[in-house]
């Protein structure tokens, strides 16, 4: 790129900066709320509130509560810039604001809220009283619920919340800086044994029983796991296992997830599992009912020149990124984000070593010290916005890869 251009993305990525510095505090309040306040998937109200109270303070952002979906929003700014009558490009980030069932925000979607807000804020500093950029810039801000259960941005995906943005940016916590690593896809199924209550004592030979059912698929689960590819994942819990004990259990219900990195693997490992969900019931003689409450989370797609440009913005803000990545990862619903708009979704380190899922994560997502490290985030996810939007060049490579990467997936 020429000088002049670098020189002016540099100048526009120290604005931004410089803007989420001054508001540091007001970020953190924002996520140490979310964090206080933790709500189930599809539940976030006090988040959706307090994330359109924060957009809506600033009267350049149009504010949309309750979009699409009960507890999603969005906040939009912009145009600005471009030649008149060019095609617009619109910059999304994504805050997601879910917490976990008895743990709070175990799995830091509070500071993925903060850092979706704040990337944006930044780039609007940067990008605010700029007369050349090349395209007309807009930024989205999309509040998108539920992604630990349900799967909010698939509901979004499908009301079209997606159909008119360009690139999409968040980044959530882990154990370690990671510019991509893969998430795998996930199913689950719901598995339910009807059989027939009796006394458990006088009559057990009247009982048909639904707990022995749940039981058996629990260990047919745990012979077949031995068996499966490395990277291949199952397990499960049993959601109701009875009543009393002197009641032969009529029903049961287990809960599994089932995940492999590619869809046909998937199909396999759905084949198999019913197999042995199929054959509890037989030995037993229950009944057996298996569904798929919720839509399937696609692994994410990676995108090069995100990752790379990401990679160099961060390592200039003292990142540090392990050569072979063994962050944790899960599963998604960024993945089916990552099929229709190109972008990334980077693992950020807070300041601690436990793992997510667990209550020490939980105390993690709220501390002062994780606050360094998601403003850092966020700062580079802005610059490397700063980067695409600037230069042509780049948001061609980013669509190529895009494609690129679509195709490998066939
Ligand atoms: N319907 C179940 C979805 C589970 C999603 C959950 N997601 C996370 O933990 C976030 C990981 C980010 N890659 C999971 O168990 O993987």
């Amino acid at each position: 790129r020429p000088l002049i251009s670098q020189q002016r993305e540099a100048h526009q990525c120290f604005t931004g900066i410089r803007f989420l510095y001054a508001h540091k505090d007001e970020l953190h309040s924002l996520s140490r709320d979310i964090w206080s306040n933790p709500e189930l998937a599809g539940n976030e109200k006090h988040a959706h509130d307090r994330l359109v109270r924060f957009f809506s303070q600033d009267q350049t952002w149009t504010v949309q509560s309750h979009y699409k979906l009960p507890t999603a929003f969005k906040a939009s700014w912009g145009p600005v810039s471009g030649g008149v009558g060019d095609p617009v490009l619109n910059v999304g980030f994504l805050c997601e604001y879910d917490a976990l069932p008895g743990i709070g925000h175990a799995c830091g979607h509070n500071l993925i809220a903060e850092v979706g807000a704040a990337a944006a804020v930044g780039l609007k500093a940067a990008l605010e009283n700029q007369t050349e950029l090349p395209v007309p810039v807009k930024i989205t801000v999309l509040g998108t619920p539920a992604e630990e259960e349900l799967g909010g941005k698939i509901e979004l995906i499908n009301a079209g919340a997606f159909a008119d943005i360009d690139l999409v940016f968040m980044a959530h916590p882990a154990q370690q800086d990671a510019s991509f690593h893969p998430c795998i896809i996930i199913e689950e199924m719901l598995v339910k044994y009807y059989g027939k209550a009796s006394h458990a004592a006088a009559y057990p030979w009247e009982g048909v029983n639904a707990l022995d059912a749940a039981v058996l698929a629990y260990s047919n689960i745990s012979v077949l796991r031995q068996q499966l590819k490395p990277d291949w994942r199952i397990h499960g819990i049993i959601k109701h296992g009875g009543e009393k004990p002197n009641i032969i259990p009529a029903y049961t219900e287990l809960e599994f997830y089932l995940r492999t990195p590619l869809l046909k693997d998937l199909c396999d490992l759905k084949a198999k599992a019913e197999a042995c969900f199929r054959a509890a019931a037989g030995a037993t003689g229950c009944q057996v009912e298996i569904t798929s409450p919720t839509p399937t989370y696609y692994n994410i797609l990676p995108n090069a020149t995100l990752a790379s440009l990401y990679e160099s913005n961060g390592k200039a803000l003292g990142i540090h990124f392990p050569e072979q990545p063994t962050s944790f990862c899960g599963s998604t619903d960024f993945g089916n984000v990552s099929f229709i708009v190109p972008g990334i979704h980077p693992f950020f380190y807070i300041c601690t070593d436990a793992l997510n899922h667990t209550e020490e994560y939980t105390e993690a997502a709220g501390a002062e010290k994780a606050q360094l490290y998601t403003l850092r985030t966020a700062k580079a996810l802005s610059m490397t916005a700063v980067d695409v939007v600037c230069c042509p060049d780049l948001l061609k490579k980013v669509r190529d890869d895009f494609r690129l990467a679509k195709l490998k997936q066939k």
